[in-house]
C-alpha cells in the first residue's frame, strides 16, 4: 500500500469533489503508535476537562452546521435537509457523552472479612480503532469517537472511503476545540488495507465498527488473535409489522419516514411490511398515495426527499430484488423506476413498493438499503411474529397498535434490539442503540455506550 490519493466523487452526477491523501501502511502505523503513546498524557485530563473540550467540539461544529452538512450531501448524497438533521444527531453524541464523562463511577463492596475492603473502578480500555460507514458520515463517527474521548480513550478514525470528507472535517474540529492531535486521528484508506493494521496491531486495545454483517465478522474474526474488545453495529432487516387496530395515517406516516430516510439507506430502514389482510387494501392504497409525493433528486436542491444510491452495487443488488420479487408474483404498486448512467456514475432507483410479497423473495431476507418496500398480508400475529423473527438480523422491528396488551405482546415476543411501538423513528443519543443476533455486539448510546470504552478492574485490600 503505497501514500497515494483517495476520489471522492458525488453520488448525485459522478463528478469528482476532491482527491484526498490516501494513507501509506507506515503512516498508519505511525498514527497507531502515536494513539498509543498519548493515552497516558490523555489520562492526565480528569473527566471535567475532557467534558469541556467535548463541548467545545460540539460548540464549534453547531458553528459549522451549514457547511458541514452540504459537504455531507455532495459526498453522500443524502438530501441537505437529512444532512442538517445528521449534524444535529452526531452533535448529540457529543453532547451526552461529555455529560457522561462525569459520570463514570466506581463502588466499593462490603467484604466478607473485617481485615478486607473490596474496590472496583473503571479505567479507559486503551486505543480505539473506529471504522465507519458511508451513510451517517458524521453520526457513526461521533457515535464512537465521543464515548473513546469521555472515557480516557485515545481513538483513530477510518471512514468510509466514499465519505472522508465529513469526518476530516469534524477532526479538525476537535483540534480546533483543544483536543490533543493525538487523542483523535483520522487515517483514509480502503477499509480491507486498512482493517488488518488495526486488527493486528498490539497498540490498539478495542476496534468499534458500524458497518456490513459480512465485514464485521471479518473484523471480529481478526481481532481474536490480540482479544480486542469489539463493539459491532452491523446490518439490519427491520419489519414493520400493522394490526387491524392500527391508526392508519400514523403508520404510513412513520413507515415512509423510515424505509426512504437516506433512500432508504439506513440499517434501522422498514425493509419489509406484514400488515393485516382486513387493512391491506386500506393501507396499500394510502401508502401509494404518499409515496408518489416524494421528490427524487439532487440532494443539494432544498425540498428533494429521495437521493441516488452510493454507487453501482447498491444499485446492482435494489435492481436485482426488485426483479427476483416480480419474478415470483410480486406486484410493483408504484415505483419501479430508474435514473442512471453508468459513464457519468450515478444511480437514482424512485421510491417502490411491491405488493403480494412473500418470504420467497429475496427482498424480504436480505438487506435492501434502497427506497423499496414489500409488502406481505398476514392472518395470524404469531405467524407474522415467527415471519419478522425469521431472518438472521435483530436490529430494529416496529409495529403499529393501539391496543395496550398486544403492544406489550410484540415487545415481549420480536427478538429486536431497538423496537419502535407507533415509532419508526427512535434514534437517540441518550437511548442504547444496537442488535442482536447477526445485527451486532453492544450499544452505542445511553448509559450503555461508554462501558464499551471502560475496563472494570477489582481492587481486594488486605490488612
Ligand atoms: N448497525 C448500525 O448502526 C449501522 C449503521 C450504518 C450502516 N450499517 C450497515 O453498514 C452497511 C452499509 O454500509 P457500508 O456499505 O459502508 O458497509 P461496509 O461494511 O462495506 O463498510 C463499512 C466500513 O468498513 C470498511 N471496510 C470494508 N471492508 C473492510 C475490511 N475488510 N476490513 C476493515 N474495514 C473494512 C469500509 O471502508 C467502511 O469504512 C449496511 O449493512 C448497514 O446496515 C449499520
Ligand atoms: O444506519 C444506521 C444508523 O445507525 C441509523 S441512525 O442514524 O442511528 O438512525
Amino acid at each position: 500500500m503505497t501514500g497515494k490519493t483517495l476520489a471522492v466523487n458525488n453520488p448525485a452526477n459522478g463528478e469528482l469533489i476532491q482527491e484526498i491523501h490516501r494513507n501509506s501502511e507506515e503512516e498508519i502505523v505511525t498514527c497507531i503508535k502515536r494513539g498509543h503513546d498519548f493515552l497516558g498524557e490523555w489520562n492526565g485530563y480528569n473527566a471535567y476537562e475532557r467534558s469541556t473540550l467535548l463541548k467545545t467540539w460540539g460548540e464549534l461544529i453547531v458553528q459549522e452546521k451549514n457547511s458541514i452538512a452540504e459537504v455531507m450531501t455532495l459526498e453522500s448524497g443524502k438530501p441537505l435537509q437529512e444532512s442538517l438533521e445528521e449534524v444535529n444527531y452526531a452533535v448529540s453524541y457529543i453532547e451526552w457523552f461529555a455529560e457522561e464523562a462525569k459520570r463514570i463511577y466506581g463502588r466499593t463492596v462490603p467484604a466478607h472479612k473485617s481485615s478486607k475492603r473490596i474496590v472496583v473502578t473503571k479505567e479507559p480500555v486503551g486505543l480505539v480503532a473506529a471504522i465507519t460507514p458511508w451513510n451517517f458520515p458524521a453520526a457513526m463517527m461521533t457515535r464512537k469517537a465521543a464515548p473513546a474521548l469521555a472515557a480516557g480513550c485515545t481513538c483513530i478514525i477510518k471512514p468510509a472511503e466514499e465519505t472522508p470528507l465529513t469526518s476530516i472535517r469534524l477532526v479538525e474540529l476537535a483540534h480546533k476545540a483543544g483536543i490533543p492531535p493525538h487523542a483523535i486521528q483520522c487515517v483514509n484508506g480502503y477499509g480491507a488495507e486498512i482493517g488488518h493494521l488495526f486488527t493486528e496491531s498490539e497498540y490498539i486495545q478495542k476496534i468499534t465498527f458500524t458497518g456490513s454483517t459480512d465485514v464485521g465478522k471479518l473484523l471480529m474474526a481478526q481481532s481474536s488473535n490480540t482479544m480486542k474488545h469489539v463493539s459491532m453495529e452491523l446490518g439490519g432487516h427491520a419489519p414493520v409489522i400493522i394490526t387491524k387496530d392500527a391508526d392508519l395515517d400514523a403508520a404510513v406516516t412513520q413507515t415512509i419516514a423510515s424505509k426512504f430516510r437516506n433512500a432508504g439507506q439506513t440499517c434501522i430502514s422498514a425493509n419489509r411490511v406484514f400488515v393485516d389482510e382486513a387493512i391491506e387494501k386500506a393501507f396499500t392504497e394510502k401508502l401509494v398515495q404518499e409515496v408518489k409525493k416524494l421528490k427524487v433528486g439532487n440532494g443539494k436542491d432544498w425540498g428533494v426527499q429521495i437521493g441516488p444510491v452510493i454507487n453501482r452495487s447498491g444499485y446492482d443488488k435494489i435492481s436485482e430484488q426488485i426483479d427476483d420479487a416480480i419474478s415470483k408474483g410480486g406486484s410493483i404498486a408504484c415505483g419501479g423506476e430508474y435514473n442512471i448512467n453508468e459513464n457519468q456514475g450515478y444511480y437514482f432507483v424512485y421510491p417502490t413498493v411491491i405488493a403480494n410479497a412473500d418470504e420467497t423473495m429475496r427482498i424480504m431476507k436480505e438487506e435492501t438499503f434502497g427506497p423499496v418496500l414489500p409488502i406481505r398480508t398476514f392472518k395470524d400475529i404469531d405467524k407474522a411474529i415467527s415471519s419478522a423473527n425469521g431472518t438472521p438480523f435483530g436490529l430494529a422491528a416496529y409495529y403499529f397498535t393501539d391496543n395496550y396488551k398486544l403492544g406489550m405482546y410484540l415487545h415481549d415476543k420480536l427478538h429486536f434490539g431497538v423496537l419502535g411501538w407507533n415509532d419508526c423513528t427512535p434514534s437517540a443519543a441518550q437511548a442504547p442503540f444496537g442488535g442482536m443476533k447477526e445485527s451486532g455486539l453492544g450499544r452505542e448510546g445511553g448509559t450503555e455506550g461508554i462501558e464499551a470504552y471502560l475496563e472494570t478492574k477489582y481492587l481486594s485490600i488486605g490488612e
